[in-house]
């Protein structure tokens, strides 16, 4: 029987004599890139954290001790490990297992994360709490070199480091490398302890456990062998003991130093290096393509996709990029830590002087542009829907409050698919549209996309265009640079008795529901400026008004129609259809939108079960 299968939680891994962990290491990283390359998921960062998941729930006594996974992208082992083995075959599939620690699929992952650099702050609270109840445990946080750029992670650690009595570990798990490689002083930082420091993992264990006398020897020694005192780490200014740095795939050093630290009281800080990818060479090699992968065949790696019969709304964004680039020098791009994702590895390469990743670092991102605007500059800040959640207020004040010329690209709006609920782009045309001098558009196809952004460029404002993730409907693309009228929806098809009013992503399936129930579909492409006047004329030309939107429905597109129609004084039947109030989980992104009536059947049944039924001016099937 193989090890890995002795274990169904970590008690029995703690079981396990130290001998034993170097082979279960192995298995378990066999095991991972088994199940990972048939189901697809973030290979690289997983590979990487095989011995520090082991180690940490060897020496600590979890559940009691609570680990908190920073982004969380790395927790395959966790779960193998914490009683999800047999599990793995569905993760990230409809009812499967989350790619992401969530509270409701084991009392192992303590706190829900995703969204990056949040980790610290969490278990710091955590530990907080344990003081307050007169607990005894530990709070762990593990972080990557990539999140802690992020503001978040200083704030946290700014926080910590004065509670002196406080059981809080925070692990730097330090690969050298964000999703693509890591940007910033952080990181030379780091690169710098790094080269010079090895040796002050002893230093800094040694110095708290051992006794004073042999201490004070211990440290003569070290200073004699540098020939210098060595000044105190950045983290240690912040108030923490810094231990490190240390090989993180070596169970050999990273147990016993766990174990030391364990017994230290206060904040303990953690320097661990891996390798993103260790383990399967390809992965090691290209740990960018590894990051996250679709399903592959582990013997011959991932194969570069036959041609593609339609390009993404990515490919859209950045192809319209660098053409718009080449004819404006005032351009420039921003990235935070999202280039592949983003779509701006060519504009990089291009246009290197114009390109700026500013890391995990969205509220930065923000703000930079907005200072970059009021010098004249043209800054398109390209971020995914989700994660400018985080910067609201700096969109609002730093940019919209003062009417600067920022294009906003928001990517993955709509469900997402396999990341699920924390990567959803679901709420940005509801919070974008309440922000005064904001225009905000959603694209039906990748051409009105292209079109879109040059809009928003051209607008001398704050704007977004806000697209999906994945291929759109395989729509011609024109080359030239040209703009949409504000504000002007389009009628995509006349019919009778019933209008939907349907925004982006959605203008193809209300076709395919218009096409069963003979209704009119307009494609109103500005959420904000509404096309009022084309909303008027659909009210007073029909009896039924639906509003489709993939976004929630909850002050989004469909409010907006609704809003006008009452200021107008205009009372019409109105359906809303969108996303609901509940958060959804992971899962193919078609059979998500179909499990929440968003495919063309879905709208049809929604419209037919609201408006059917006997009533007389309904029409139905008479095309
Ligand atoms: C707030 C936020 N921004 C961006 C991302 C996308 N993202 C996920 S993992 C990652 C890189 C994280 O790097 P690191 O913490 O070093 O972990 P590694 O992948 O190297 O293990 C990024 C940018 C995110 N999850 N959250
Ligand atoms: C963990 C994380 O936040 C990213 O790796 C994310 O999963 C990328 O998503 P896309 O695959 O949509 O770029
Ligand atoms: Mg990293």
């Amino acid at each position: 029987m193989k090890l890995l299968e002795t274990i169904n939680d970590p008690a029995d891994l703690r079981k396990l004599p130290r001998t034993s962990l170097t082979p279960l290491a192995h298995e378990l990283r066999h095991f991972l890139l088994d199940s990972v390359s048939k189901t697809g998921g973030h290979l690289s960062s997983n590979l990487g954290t095989v011995e520090l998941t082991i180690a940490l729930h060897y020496v600590f006594n979890t559940p009691h001790d609570r680990i908190v996974w920073d982004v969380g992208h790395q927790t395959y082992s966790h779960k193998i490990l914490t009683g999800r083995r047999e599990r793995m075959p569905t993760l990230r599939q409809l009812g499967g297992l989350s790619g992401f620690p969530k509270r409701d699929e084991s009392i192992y992952d303590t706190f829900g994360t995703a969204h990056s650099s949040t980790s610290i702050s969490a278990a710091l609270g955590m530990a907080q709490a344990a003081k307050i109840k007169g607990e005894d445990r530990h709070a762990i946080a593990v972080i990557g070199d990539g999140s802690m750029t992020a503001g978040m992670a200083f704030e946290a650690l700014n926080n910590a480091g004065v509670e002196e009595d406080l059981n809080l570990l925070v692990v730097l798990n330090d690969n050298d490398m964000s999703i693509s490689p890591p940007v910033g002083a952080l990181n030379r930082y780091l690169a710098r302890l790094m080269s010079g420091q090895f040796y002050a993992a002893a230093k800094n264990v040694g110095k708290s456990v051992l006794p004073g006398p042999v201490r004070e020897l211990a440290k003569r020694l070290e200073e004699h062998a540098k020939g210098m005192v060595v000044p105190a780490t950045m983290f240690e200014e912040f108030g923490f003991n810094y231990v490190g740095p240390i090989d993180g795939h070596d169970l050999e050093s990273l147990i016993p130093t766990l174990q030391n630290i364990k017994k230290l009281k206060g904040p303990q800080f953690l320097h661990v290096v891996t390798k993103k990818g260790q383990g399967y060479k390809l992965a090691e090699a290209e740990p960018i393509l590894y990051h996250g992968t679709g399903k592959f065949n582990p013997n011959e790696g991932i194969k570069p996709a036959a041609a593609p019969s339609k390009v993404s709304y990515t490919e859209v964004f950045g192809n319209w990029l660098c053409d718009m680039a080449a004819v404006d020098q005032r351009l420039v791009g921003i990235t935070p830590a999202m280039r592949e994702g983003s779509g701006m590895v060519r504009f990089h390469q291009q246009y290197p002087q114009r390109y700026f990743d500013v890391g995990i670092a969205e509220q930065h991102s923000v703000t930079f542009g907005a200072g970059m605007a009021t010098e004249g500059m043209k800054p398109v800040v390209a971020i995914y829907s989700t994660f400018l959640q985080r910067a609201y207020d700096q969109l609002i004040h730093d940019v919209a409050l003062q009417n600067l010329d920022v294009t906003f690209a928001l990517d993955r709006a709509g469900l997402v698919g396999a990341d699920g609920a924390t990567h959803a782009g679901n709420y940005d045309m509801a919070y974008l549209r309440c922000i005064p001098n904001m225009i905000v558009m959603a694209p039906s196809d990748e051409n009105e996309c292209r079109k879109m952004l040059t809009t928003a460029y051209h607008y001398p404002g704050p704007a977004a265009v806000r697209y999906p993730r994945g291929a759109g409907v395989g729509a011609a693309i024109e080359q030239e640079l040209t703009s949409l009228e504000i504000g002007k929806g389009e009628i995509k098809r006349q019919g009778k008795g019933i209008a939907i009013l349907a925004f982006g992503s959605m203008v193809t399936p209300s076709v395919g529901a218009a096409n069963e129930l003979n209704a009119t579909v307009a494609n109103m492409r500005f959420v904000k400026p509404l096309d009022v006047e084309l909303v008027k004329r659909l009210a007073n030309e029909h009896d039924y008004l639906v509003t489709v939107e993939e976004g929630c429905v909850m002050g989004g597109a469909g409010s907006a129609v609704a809003e006008a129609l009452a200021a107008e004084g205009i009372v019409k039947p109105i359906l809303h259809l969108g996303l609901p109030d509940q958060f959804i989980d992971h899962g193919d992104p078609g059979m998500l939108l179909a499990s929440v009536g968003l495919d063309a059947k879905g709208i049809a049944a929604s419209i037919r079960q609201r408006f059917g039924g006997g009533e007389p001016r309904l029409v139905v099937n008479n095309s």
